[in-house]
């Protein structure tokens, strides 16, 4: 089984993913990290070197052969669901959980680590709030296809990890 983790960039996949992972007994992968493995480049050198269509490529190449995996928690990157058929494919193979966080506690977060981001490196801080919220208006459209979205006010991550434990029992995972 596969249970994978979805939404914008700072909504807390990594953060959830790792916990989740460790709680099922599962293994926790990251895809970003798993593509900066793979490559021996970081995401940002990748959209460097490749352009963001390189990156693009080898995201959905990646996620195929993650996908093969089993008993594993994977947290996608921020854009993963919203290329190709990626959702499609994400949706087949893994249960899949769309961390929904409203704008606000986005920008709060993203803002001091921007710089890891190629996305939203180049923006100021003022500048954030609007490029996120129409980011967020083109993809929503592709996070709402996860089987299950979970609202993140302001839980903390054990709070949000007893939310996930509570979609898997439905599962009966
Ligand atoms: N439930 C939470 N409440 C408050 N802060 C949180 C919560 N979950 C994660 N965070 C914080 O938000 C920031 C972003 O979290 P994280 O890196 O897990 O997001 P992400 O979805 O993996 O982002 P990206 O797509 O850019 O990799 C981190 O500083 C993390 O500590
Ligand atoms: O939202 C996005 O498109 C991205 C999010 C990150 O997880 C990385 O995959 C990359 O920075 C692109
Ligand atoms: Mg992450």
């Amino acid at each position: 089984m596969i249970i994978s983790l979805i939404g914008y960039m700072g909504c807390g996949k990594s953060t959830t993913g790792k916990d989740l992972a460790k709680t099922l007994g599962y293994e926790f992968i990251d895809l970003d990290h798993y593509i900066e493995n793979k490559y021996e480049l970081s995401v940002s050198e990748i959209f460097d070197k490749f352009g963001e269509l390189g990156f693009r490529k080898r995201e959905k190449e990646t996620l195929l052969e993650v996908l093969q995996k089993t008993n594993v928690v994977l947290s996608l990157g921020g854009g993963t669901p919203v290329y190709y058929d990626n959702i499609d494919v994400i949706n087949a193979n893994s249960i899949s959980i769309f961390l929904r966080v409203q704008l606000p506690q986005l920008v709060k977060r993203l803002e001091n680590k921007k710089h890891t981001r190629p996305l939203i490196a180049h923006l100021k801080d003022d500048e954030l709030m609007e490029f996120i919220a129409k980011h967020l208006f083109e993809r929503n459209h592709f996070y709402q296809k996860a089987k299950y979205t979970l609202n993140i006010a302001n839980q903390n991550s054990s709070e949000v990890l007893n939310q996930i434990m509570e979609i898997l029992k439905k599962e009966k995972i």
